[in-house]
């Protein structure tokens, strides 16, 4: 088959750099149309970029002339990754969804759309049935639609993937607390954090992050209503969420410490535990996507990993790593997740949601 036309919004940051790198040499998708703000519009993309990542730009992209960030650019587009600041995302994605585009962006702005699925594709994949069925019924009358699928934060998507096989295993959890160690590729480039803030220091404040995560891990292990329209988030009732997040001085990958209870008793054994997260198998896998990570959770054993540095790029950075499984003197069981936040937590997430639309034929 073809590839399909891929277009990125706000090609030239932290998380646009990163769709460029996934997917220059992707199977499935060719980088069509690139866009940023109008002071980088009209350069070729090798100018336009400051480029930061530790591959080199490639020469494709290098030479496709970066565009304003409108309808009319990205019309052609089967898909639109949207790595825009959240300031400006708004207003654009709207109109290219009225425009009957596809949009997958990192932006936080439509995340709480009770209708808008809110995705860590090796979680709750299944949560994308609400735009299949809005785009097959669409297609039944012979019309288009657009819609948009928003990615979670990247600290809630590191959260949420060892919960999710815990709790279809043993039911749920209904205590969870998480202080995370959060990469400076996070805050974004433009202007990104200045090296005197984070050298030699630990920052424990980033704006809205704990609220995020504490929202957002409700929708992601909720379910939809009965006619399959809309997200039913779990309540305050059925699970309490504390999130603390700080910002480190590590270049990508957040680290997270966990703890977590389960309703039911008896709780499983560190074990059990052990055993559910290694043979959890996420549905992106189980349809051969090309990115799907072979493992989805890999239990460490040592006691000093993960570590970002040594193991943020397992399955090429779309796998989670779970290490220090114990139990909790105060809750059950304490863990400490990593996940690649640009990868599992924004691009790399944008362009597995993308392959399991296109293996649903919706784009
Ligand atoms: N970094 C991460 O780990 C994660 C980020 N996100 C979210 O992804 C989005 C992007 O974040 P990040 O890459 O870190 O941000 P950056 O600041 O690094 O990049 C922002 C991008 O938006 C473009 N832009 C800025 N203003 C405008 C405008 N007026 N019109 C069009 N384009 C504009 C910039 O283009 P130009 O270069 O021309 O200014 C740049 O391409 C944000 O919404 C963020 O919250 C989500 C999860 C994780
Ligand atoms: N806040 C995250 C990155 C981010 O932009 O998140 P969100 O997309 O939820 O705004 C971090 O600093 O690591």
């Amino acid at each position: 088959m073809a590839p399909k036309k891929a277009g990125v919004l706000g090609a030239t940051g932290s998380v646009g750099q990163r769709f460029i790198l996934l997917l220059s040499e992707h199977p499935d998708f060719e980088l069509s149309v690139l866009g940023a703000s109008s002071r980088s519009a009209g350069k070729k993309y090798g100018d336009a970029v400051t480029w930061k990542q530790t591959s080199l730009l490639p020469e494709s992209a290098s030479q496709v002339p970066v565009s304003e960030c409108t309808v009319e650019a990205f019309k052609d587009c089967d898909i639109v990754f949207s790595g825009l600041d959240a300031e400006y995302a708004g207003p654009i994605e709207k109109a290219f969804v009225e425009a009957g585009l596809a949009v997958v962006s990192n932006a936080k702005n439509y995340r709480r759309e009770a209708d808008v699925p809110l995705i860590v594709p090796i979680v709750n994949a299944e949560h994308l049935s609400v735009v299949e069925n809005k785009v097959k019924a669409a297609k039944a009358k012979g019309e288009k639609t657009g819609f948009i699928v928003c990615i979670s934060n990247c600290s809630t998507a590191g959260l949420v993937a060892p919960l999710k096989p815990l709790t279809e295993k043993y039911g749920p959890i209904d205590l969870l607390t998480t202080t995370t160690l959060q990469a400076i590729s996070g805050a974004g480039f433009s202007p990104g954090i200045p090296g005197i803030d984070i050298l030699d220091n630990i920052v424990p404040y980033i704006s809205g992050e704990e609220e995020k995560m504490e929202w957002e891990t409700k929708k992601i292990l909720g379910s939809t209503n009965q006619d399959g329209s809309k997200f039913v988030p779990l309540s305050d009732d059925e699970i309490k969420v504390s999130a603390q997040c700080n910002r480190v001085a590590v270049s990508d990958g957040h680290t997270e410490c966990i703890s977590l209870r389960f309703k039911n008793r008896p709780a499983p054994s560190v074990e059990e535990v052990k055993q559910t997260l290694r043979e959890y198998v996420c549905d992106a896998f189980k349809l051969g996507c090309h990115s799907a990570p072979k493992q989805t959770i890999h239990v460490l054993e040592q006691n000093d990993r993960p570590q970002p540095r040594l193991d943020r790029d397992r399955d090429a950075g779309y796998g989670v790593s779970v290490g220090r499984i114990r139990e909790d003197p105060v809750l059950d069981f304490k863990m400490v997740v990593l996940s690649h936040n640009t990868v599992i937590g924004a691009a790399g997430a944008g362009v597995l949601i993308a392959e399991i639309l296109a293996a649903k034929n919706v784009i």
